[in-house]
């Protein structure tokens, strides 16, 4: 059969691997009931698997690889990538991301990042980004385009997973809201005395899921962190699957991203599973906060 995508733009390609990201959802949806329980073994970050882990996952890679010029599928869940066609666009994905939040019954999401580049790539080589939100109601908040051109973009994800598109995602000028992921003991000195200020002008709201965490902040204006740690000097969160594509959205949103040094978007890539701090939310409140450790 003749291939829809070849000779594509990769932003073409992309907006395809995001329909096909809301295709899915509806699945992924459906699947979690059953699949609550861990698994023996871990991923490639050392974390503990669900089974609803692997089966979003292996749902992603059968639709994403199908995707005409796609070349290579990567995943959070995978030690390595998985060449899937001939196509020059990567595909890295977090397929539920929060899944410890499966317990408890709250929140997750699926990121997806769609590089123009062989992997492990730079933020810079994103043209498009997206995340689906499991809450209350399906949604996707994504962008297509080179990072800095992207419209950021809220969509209704039906039952039968068409994208409807809501509006335009803009950071709300005046920020209410902030949450931090890592044990308090394990903040640095100089992120501690950041958030001293900061939790004089805003209020906490953090779930555990990086993807229902950010979506509060492009909802509502404030700043989202999953910090270096004093256990972990690059935090938790790693580049390619999350860092990056919550760095594009909110960036595109009008917000900046740091890892406390510049934007996500120009750490250089080195690893497929490397880890990096994530600041992301309104400018003046991720100004402060690189000028808060810029300065100990
Ligand atoms: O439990 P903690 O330390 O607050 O960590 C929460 C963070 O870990 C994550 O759950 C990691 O993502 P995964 O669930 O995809 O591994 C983020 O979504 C969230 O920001
Ligand atoms: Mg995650
Ligand atoms: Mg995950």
């Amino acid at each position: 059969m003749a291939d829809p995508n070849a000779g594509a733009e990769p932003t073409a390609v992309a907006e395809t691997v995001l329909d096909t990201v809301a295709a899915v959802a509806p699945d992924v949806r459906a699947g979690l009931p059953g699949r609550r329980r861990y698994l023996d073994g871990e991923n490639p970050s050392g974390e503990a698997v669900l089974a609803a882990d692997v089966y979003a996952d292996d749902l992603l890679e059968s639709a994403i690889g199908d995707v005409a010029g796609v070349g290579s599928y990567a995943s959070e869940e995978r030690e390595t990538t998985v060449d899937v066609g001939d196509g020059p666009v990567s595909v890295a994905v977090d397929p539920l991301d929060g899944s410890s939040n499966l317990k408890s019954n709250n929140p997750m999401g699926t990121v997806v990042a769609v590089y123009d580049a062989p992997l492990p790539a730079s933020g810079r080589d994103l043209v498009a980004a997206g995340f689906v939100l499991y809450g209350p109601v399906t949604t996707m908040v994504a962008g297509v385009g080179a990072p800095g051109d992207a419209a950021i973009r809220e969509f209704l994800v039906t039952d039968d997973g068409e994208r409807e598109p809501l509006g335009d995602v803009d950071l709300p000028a005046e920020p209410t809201v902030y949450g931090f992921g890592g044990r308090v003991p394990d903040w640095p000195d100089d992120f501690a005395a950041y958030v001293d200020e900061i939790e004089d002008e805003l209020k906490l709201r953090y779930g555990g899921a990086m993807i229902a965490d950010v979506s509060q902040v492009l909802s509502y204006g404030g700043v989202f962190a999953y910090p270096a740690l004093e256990s972990a000097p690059d935090g938790k969160l790693r580049l390619l699957f999350e860092g990056n594509p919550v760095a594009y959205l909110v960036e595109g949103a009008g917000g900046q991203s740091s890892t406390g040094d510049g934007s996500i978007l120009d750490r250089e890539a080195t690893g497929l599973h490397q880890r990096v701090p994530v600041y992301v939310g309104n400018g003046d409140l991720v100004e402060r906060l690189e000028a808060a450790l810029a300065d100990s």
